[in-house]
């Protein structure tokens, strides 16, 4: 099936901040996250390989922001030990109704269990992996840190966990170079001018982007003892944590 293309920024002028994962967002949001994300697939890909190495038997592995299950897929699709199952959260009905349609047609036996919820209040238990695929970046910055201490308290010792996030830079010529390569990114995929500068409002306060520093020192506060980066693409980077 082809994915629905996403113009939805094509011809009205955006008011800043009112991005939101509606019924809109959803129904395009294959096309928008593929066309706005570098490394989108190469990251969910590699997700599945990662947790795959990292699930221990009998744990629960977390998709934390799931969408339309994409991560939960990949990692569903790759060898798991024995009785694992998979908890996908997210607080968008419209991400969720459709994450259910989309996980009916895969035939891998993991179970996935689909929660509608603000992930802040999502208690994580005996998780081997939890996977924050684009999603920590929505939550208010003075949330985060709870979030984590919550995942880390939540998790098995050896158990991991993957952060991808946008990401800004504290040298203001490389923020700049990276901010303008991403748009030129959005534009080799078929974004417009006035898309981009319209997306880039309706994000205004809605996604906020720290740099990939906070986002270690958040991670080592919280308690865990190994974290690097082990992707990037411009100001898209994806990190792995160990317990
Ligand atoms: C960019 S998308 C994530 C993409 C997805 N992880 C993937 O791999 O395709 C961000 C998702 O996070 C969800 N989200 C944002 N804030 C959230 C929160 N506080 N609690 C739960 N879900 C949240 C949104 O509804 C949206 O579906
Ligand atoms: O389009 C952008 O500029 C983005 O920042 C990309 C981004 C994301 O990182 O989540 C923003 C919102 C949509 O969910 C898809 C992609």
């Amino acid at each position: 099936m082809t994915d629905q293309r996403d113009n939805i920024y094509a011809d009205s002028l955006a008011e800043p901040g009112l991005f939101a994962f509606d019924d809109r967002v959803a129904t395009v949001f294959p096309d928008m996250i593929k066309r706005s994300v570098p490394g989108y697939t190469t990251v969910v890909a590699m997700t599945g390989l990662i947790a795959s190495r990292y699930a221990s038997a009998g744990s629960t592995l977390y998709d934390l922001g799931c969408s339309l299950g994409a991560s939960t897929l990949s990692m569903k699709q790759n060898t798991l030990p024995a009785d694992c199952r998979i908890v996908g959260v997210d607080n968008s009905s419209a991400m969720l109704e459709r994450c259910e349609v989309i996980l009916a047609t895969d035939s891998h036996d993991t179970p996935v269990e689909l929660m509608l919820a603000d992930l802040t209040d999502v208690v994580v238990q005996d998780a081997s992996v939890v996977v924050l695929n684009w999603t920590l970046q929505f939550v208010p910055v003075e949330k985060r840190e709870a979030v984590l201490r919550g995942i880390y308290e939540g998790m098995r010792p050896g158990g991991v966990v993957v952060l991808s996030e946008k990401v800004t830079f504290e040298d203001p010529h490389l923020d700049a170079l990276n901010i303008d390569l991403h748009h030129q990114f959005k534009r080799a995929n078929g974004y417009s001018d006035l898309e981009i500068a319209n997306k880039r409002n309706a994000l205004e306060n809605v996604l906020i982007p720290e740099t990939l520093a906070s986002h270690k020192q958040r991670i080592a506060q919280a308690g865990f003892s190994s974290c690097d980066v082990w992707f990037q693409c411009f100001n898209f980077a994806s990190l792995v944590a160990v317990k």
